[in-house]
């Protein structure tokens, strides 16, 4: 059988009267993309968040690494935290920071005993899994947007992550450089060998990178496959208006 990595089961949140989540059940499975979509204010977020410990669920379970995360202990959340890379839709670069400093950083914090060299030789072989070796001596703001999605995802697979996260990998970019991005996503997979969630409203993106897509529909999943079996063919209204916009209105 194959691993799970993620495994949710009736996962349920609300914030007042508003229920966001409502029995959501998804695995995801070691090795592999998996694409998550939903409208505006659809939960996507709170269901990262509480994947990661930063909000806690009302009822249901998230097993993330074989650990119910609610369970554990700040000590232990911490650990885990390190095992999950989180490549945020702004890149989070420090921008008082070049790039090589950026990448030091969580490396010094997280990992002792790391020799200069050590620490120059993971920089650079990533600088170079990204494709951007020659800008290890520049500042975030000499970098194109493309470019510092980049050196955010090289910053995040530092730590060398079991499971990445990439929230919105390809907003506000032009096609060839989402594209780029589509095609780093991929690779990071058959390199590093990790399983991803790849949070988008992208569908070219969602296709291009996703071996499964999961689409939160009223606090559920109601669809979930590959991108030829949710997509092209659904009758459900709201995943066809999703299709629909990106592919005919585009
Ligand atoms: N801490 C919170 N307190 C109250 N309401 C919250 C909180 N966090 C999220 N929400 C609400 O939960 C709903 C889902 O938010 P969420 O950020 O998960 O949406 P999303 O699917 O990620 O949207 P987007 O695609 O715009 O990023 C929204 O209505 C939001 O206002």
């Amino acid at each position: 059988m194959e691993e799970k990595v993620v495994e949710i089961r009736g996962l349920e949140k609300s914030f007042g009267d508003l229920d966001v989540l409502k029995g959501v059940d998804l695995d995801l499975y070691k090795g592999e993309n998996l694409v998550v979509l939903g409208k505006s204010g659809s939960g996507k977020s709170v269901l990262i968040k509480i994947m990661v410990g930063l909000l806690k669920q009302d009822s249901g379970s998230m097993h993330v690494l074989g650990k119910e995360v609610s369970k554990l202990k700040t000590r232990e959340l911490n650990e885990l935290r390190l095992r999950i890379g989180f490549s945020f839709q702004n890149s989070a670069l420090y921008d008082s920071m070049t790039v090589r400093e950026n990448m030091e950083f969580p490396l010094v914090r997280n990992i002792k005993n790391l020799t200069k060299k050590e620490i120059t030789m993971k920089i650079e072989g990533l600088l170079d899994s990204v494709g951007l070796p020659q800008s290890i001596n520049q500042m975030p703001s000499e970098l194109s947007g493309g470019q510092k999605k980049r050196i955010g995802v090289a910053r995040t697979l530092i730590l060398e992550p079991e499971i990445m996260l990439y929230d919105e990998p390809t907003a506000g970019l032009d096609p060839i450089t989402c594209g780029e991005i589509n095609t780093l996503i991929k690779q990071v997979r058959e390199e590093y060998n990790t399983s991803s969630i790849v949070i988008t409203h992208d569908l070219t993106c969602a296709k291009d990178t996703g071996d499964r897509m999961a689409v939160l529909l009223d606090g559920q999943f109601d669809a979930v496959g590959t991108f030829e079996e949710v997509f092209p063919q659904a009758e459900d209204k709201r995943i066809k208006s999703f299709y629909d916009y990106n592919f005919i209105n585009s």
